[in-house]
């Protein structure tokens, strides 16, 4: 058997005091992977301000140019060049890597490239959802075949998508709905897309699709609740600065919480739909303090943390960092609405239960979420499952409990691949 490699396992750093520290983040995924779909199928070439430079994006961009658009990466922007009018030649293959952005955005611009294409990625993701969209895209006139509804998929719509009216279940992911929506405009019809399932998650990640829709001349409208039409029409072009990315930012800002400390970041947009935004109100909710004011926002932390009782369901992707600070709480804390984390990067209700009990804590599953009660935790590895904000929920542990080893802290590199250096800078102002 292969021994670990050293250099695989990461000493996440025990915090020597209370952290101050100012951290400017990169951009945001979800808006650098918008914006490129938008440039993508835009009238002429547009160009991202200080995109994200991560592994998300670099697929995002990687599959955008197989299916023959151009993008050019300067230092401080990406300049894109649209899909051309006319086909490309032959089949054309697209690596989604794990990134949900890129294996549910994609489909739906691949088939208005007129091309035959494959969509595969890591084996992560071959089990994350894709079978409703997959449906809708069929319903909508592409042709599609698949693995049961998942990853590997094929497609072609040689004559263009004729779209219309689509009834989706988006409850496993507001993916599917931000897909159809971003491409609609390129449909023949336009679309509508109406959402049938009992639950829809991540509701602040569609307005963000509603918002980019806007910015670039797309007519939309949302005639009542889960019901979304896109008129016919491509996007103009744009030349757009990109927000610092609020969820990655949260690692960062849970370091003032747990060690009583204060962590400013600047930028911090004062209209934004981010999930990341959603840290305002969960640090209060822990017992800190967090003002936002012109020079960014600063997080300050109490002396010891409450336990909370929330409903992540609108922003679950800040799941790990919430989890990670109620694990260390002094009392228990219910996170609810999350049952769709399941098929996020790996399943996050298992991975955060088994990491936080491998360290000697008390965390449960339940049908749509994690009970976690207080308990003194000791050190030990904390797996990681290719998940990036998982190697945050470690190391925001690591902060507060001495030897917690970090596996694969490179997994970090899907949207922040500064996150060990940012680390450091945030502990470098740890006053003893
Ligand atoms: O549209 C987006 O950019 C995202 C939507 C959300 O997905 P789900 O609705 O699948 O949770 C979120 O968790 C993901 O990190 C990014
Ligand atoms: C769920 C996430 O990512 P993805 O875009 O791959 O769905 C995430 O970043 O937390």
């Amino acid at each position: 058997m292969a021994s670990e490699r050293p250099q695989d396992l990461w000493p996440a750093p025990l915090a020597g005091g209370p952290v101050r520290a100012r951290i400017a983040v990169p951009g945001s995924k979800s808006l650098t992977n918008r914006y490129l779909i938008l440039a993508a199928l835009a009238e002429a070439p547009s160009r991202l301000r200080r995109p994200l430079r991560s592994r998300d994006t670099a697929l995002m961009a990687g599959a955008l140019e197989a299916l023959g658009a151009q993008v050019h990466k300067d230092d401080d922007s990406w300049t894109v060049v649209p899909l051309p009018d006319s086909p490309a030649a032959g089949e054309a293959r697209v690596d989604c890597g794990l990134a949900g952005t890129v294996m549910r955005f994609i489909p739906p611009v691949a088939a208005l490239s007129r091309r035959d294409v494959v969509l595969d990625g890591d084996p992560g993701a071959r089990t994350r959802p894709m079978a409703a969209l997959i449906d809708a895209l069929t319903g909508l006139g592409v042709k599609t075949r698949s693995a049961d509804g998942y990853l590997p998929l094929r497609l072609s719509a040689p004559e263009g998508v004729r779209g219309g009216d689509i009834a989706i279940d988006a409850s496993a992911s507001s993916q599917f709905v931000s897909a159809l929506l971003l491409s609609g405009g390129g449909f023949d019809l336009g679309v509508t897309v109406r959402h049938t399932g009992q639950t829809l998650p991540s509701r602040p990640h569609i307005d963000m699709t509603l918002e980019t829709l806007s910015d670039v001349g797309v007519v939309h409208s949302e005639p009542q609740p889960g019901v979304w039409e896109v008129d016919p029409g491509r996007p103009r072009s744009f030349d757009v600065l990109i927000e610092p990315d609020l969820s990655n930012a949260t690692p960062f800002l849970a370091a003032a919480l747990v060690t009583g400390g204060r962590v400013t970041v600047p930028d911090w947009p004062a209209h934004t739909h981010q999930a990341g935004d959603a840290f305002r109100w969960i640090a209060e909710a822990f017992g800190g303090t967090a003002e936002l004011d012109r020079d960014g926002l600063h997080v300050t932390g109490p002396g010891a943390l409450n336990g909370v009782d929330l409903d992540l369901g609108d922003v679950g992707e800040l799941t790990p960092t919430v989890a990670a600070l109620a694990a260390l709480a002094d009392g228990p804390s219910r996170l609810r609405g999350i049952a769709h984390l399941r098929g996020h990067e790996t399943d996050r209700l298992m991975a955060l239960t088994t990491e936080i009990n491998r360290l000697g804590g008390d965390a449960e599953e339940t049908a749509d979420g994690l009970l976690i009660r207080p308990r003194a935790l000791r050190g030990g590895r904390f797996e990681t499952y290719h998940d990036h904000r998982m190697a945050h929920a470690g190391a925001i542990l690591g902060l507060a409990v001495p030897g917690v080893d970090v596996v694969d802290i490179a997994t970090t590199g899907k949207t922040l691949p500064q996150f060990p250096e940012l680390w450091a800078q945030l502990l470098s102002g740890a006053a003893a």
